[in-house]
């Protein structure tokens, strides 16, 4: 079952392209990385999904319910992390992250507290004194209280240190584990790939590609450096080599096919070093950003 479903969603700023005829589902329990350079239309999409902007065309519904019409009784059951975040300076967190919680009017005290210790978040410290970091913490903290069935992220690693990320992508898969869907997004390849199961790539307002993690690995290519005393020009022109770059005694390529094959002419040369590396999903997705 889809979650999330957006059918040709389109959304002109005047005569400014947001994104134009985007369609794609999120189903029940996945991951979705949503990827894209800045400006792409990532934010677009996501305001647009949650009704904070309305869509020129085209329409979208999550939990069946459409997105603008029934906005106020899918919020319910949403966690959002904004990708910029604007609070009351004045308020200390405890008192920020209470007024979120006040507004579903329940108490998510236990659950405050588990995220703010995890997230190494003071709960005392006031809202003006925090940094871009405690204050993305402050944001996730207020997206996931509630334990939503749908958590939609904008951006949400930006800021934050390497271990508080890991501890973040770690909770994420326990509220994942425990049913949660989750569409998040960010610019950031590498990252997104340790926790999705699929990636939508966005490109100048439109969807470009949607593929599983496990498949762009199995048909990915192979990163070749191979060093020799001698390459002779052209002795890596075969089917399957590209982004061919030599210099001096050291080639660089990516290559797609029998790895016996390109072993064989490596074998005829007299090569001291060489690395065959899986390449970062930046490399994969390189050629759709060209
Ligand atoms: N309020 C606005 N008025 C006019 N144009 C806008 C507005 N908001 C976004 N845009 C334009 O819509 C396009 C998509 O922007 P959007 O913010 O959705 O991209 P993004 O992928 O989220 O990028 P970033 O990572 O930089 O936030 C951009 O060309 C942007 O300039």
């Amino acid at each position: 079952m889809s979650v999330i479903e957006l059918k040709n969603l389109t959304k002109f700023y005047g005569s400014q392209r947001g994104i134009e005829n985007v369609s794609f589902n999120v189903e029940q329990g996945e991951v979705l990385g949503f990827i894209g350079p800045n400006g792409a239309g990532k934010s677009t999409t996501i305001r647009t999904l949650l009704a904070l902007i309305h869509p020129t065309s085209g329409s979208a519904s999550i939990f069946g319910k459409d997105c603008i019409k029934e906005a106020a009784e899918i919020a319910k059951d949403v966690g959002y992390l904004p990708s910029e975040t604007a609070y009351y300076d004045n308020m200390t967190v405890r008192e920020l992250v209470g007024y979120a919680a006040d507004l579903y009017g329940k108490n998510f005290d236990d659950k405050i507290a588990e995220l703010s210790k995890r997230l190494n978040l003071d709960l005392s410290r006031k809202i003006a004194d925090l940094s871009l970091g405690n204050k993305k913490k402050v944001g996730i903290v207020c997206a996931l209280l509630h334990s939503p069935k749908l958590i939609i992220l904008d951006e949400p690693t930006s800021g934050l240190d390497p271990l508080v990320q890991q501890e973040f992508f770690d909770i994420l898969k326990e509220e994942n584990a425990k049913g949660a869907t989750i569409f998040f997004s960010s610019h950031v390849l590498s990252e997104v790939q340790k926790i999705c199961d699929r990636v939508a790539i966005v490109k100048d307002g439109k969807i470009i590609g949607i593929k599983k993690i496990s498949e762009l690995r199995a048909n990915s290519h192979k990163k070749i450096s191979v060093a020799a005393d001698v390459i002779p020009d052209g002795h890596f022109d075969m089917q399957g080599v590209t982004n061919y770059k030599q210099e001096g005694k050291s080639a660089t390529f990516m290559y797609m096919g029998n790895v016996a094959d390109v072993l064989k002419k490596m074998s005829a040369l007299n090569v001291y070093d060489v690395f065959i590396e899986e390449p970062t999903l930046e490399e994969i997705f390189m050629h759709y950003y060209k």
